[in-house]
């Protein structure tokens, strides 16, 4: 099976459709207003009305309450939420129950033991995804162009599926595949001309050079 491209902190009705077109699997809309990428609601429903289920949207959150659980669910209308703050195991269940909706749990790494943190969230998640741990006291816990050692994730016992992101680019997608064999890639800072630009070209080249990867350099077909 193809390994899955998630496009994040899309803002645009242009650079969705450069996604879409280039075969995203797909599209991440933020709403955390720290981040240069961040949504209103109103943005965030109109950009869900124009993608039309023809991929499907994911709403990325940062610790979030059922307050804004149910705005988002209700104004935005995504297919995911990914969950991207520190909410335990527990807390990612009930947020499944409340919004009805799959749940992408991101899981920051930096060693071994970070991987295995995914462990209490492989029940509960429908997909890990595992990006570069912030340093303390950062604001920002994604979209920081920064990588891990993707060395971490090449055991087998890795909990599947799972995605790669962190500092990914159209540069080093193929190694970062050929090392993790993961299930998806998620990519922002690397199709971006500056923080929170998205570059249409960017976009188009980061999803033609992902899908040359080598059956081999991908997941296992399961
Ligand atoms: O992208 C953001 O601004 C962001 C802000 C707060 C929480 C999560 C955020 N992004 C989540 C993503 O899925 C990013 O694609 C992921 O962190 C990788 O980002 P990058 O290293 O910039 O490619």
């Amino acid at each position: 099976m193809a390994v899955k491209i998630k496009i994040c902190g899309v803002q645009t009705n242009e650079i969705a459709e450069a996604a879409i077109e280039a075969g995203a699997d797909y599209l991440g809309l933020v709403f955390f207003p720290p981040s240069p990428r961040n949504l209103s609601f109103e943005q965030g429903a109109r950009l869900v009305k124009a993608v039309d289920a023809r991929i499907p949207t994911v709403a990325v959150l940062v610790d979030p309450d059922d307050e804004l659980i149910d705005r988002i669910v209700t104004t935005v209308n995504p297919d995911y939420l990914q969950l991207h703050g520190s909410e335990s195991p527990e807390r990612v269940a009930a947020i499944k129950v409340r919004s009805e909706l799959p749940v992408i749990k991101a899981v920051p790494v930096e060693k071994a033991e970070n991987v295995d943190d995914a462990a209490g969230y492989i029940e509960i998640a429908d997909i890990i995804l595992f990006d570069a741990k912030p340093p303390k006291g950062s604001k920002m816990p994604g979209g920081r162009g920064e990588r891990f050692d993707w060395e971490l994730l090449s055991e087998p016992d890795v909990p599947r599926p799972f995605g790669v992101s962190g500092g990914l680019d159209a540069g080093n997608v193929l190694e970062a595949m050929a090392v993790t064999h993961p299930d998806l890639v998620d990519v922002s800072s690397g199709v971006e001309s500056a923080p929170g630009e998205k570059d249409e070209e960017l976009v188009r080249s980061f999803i033609n050079i992902a899908k040359l990867a080598e059956p081999e350099e991908q997941q296992a077909a399961q």
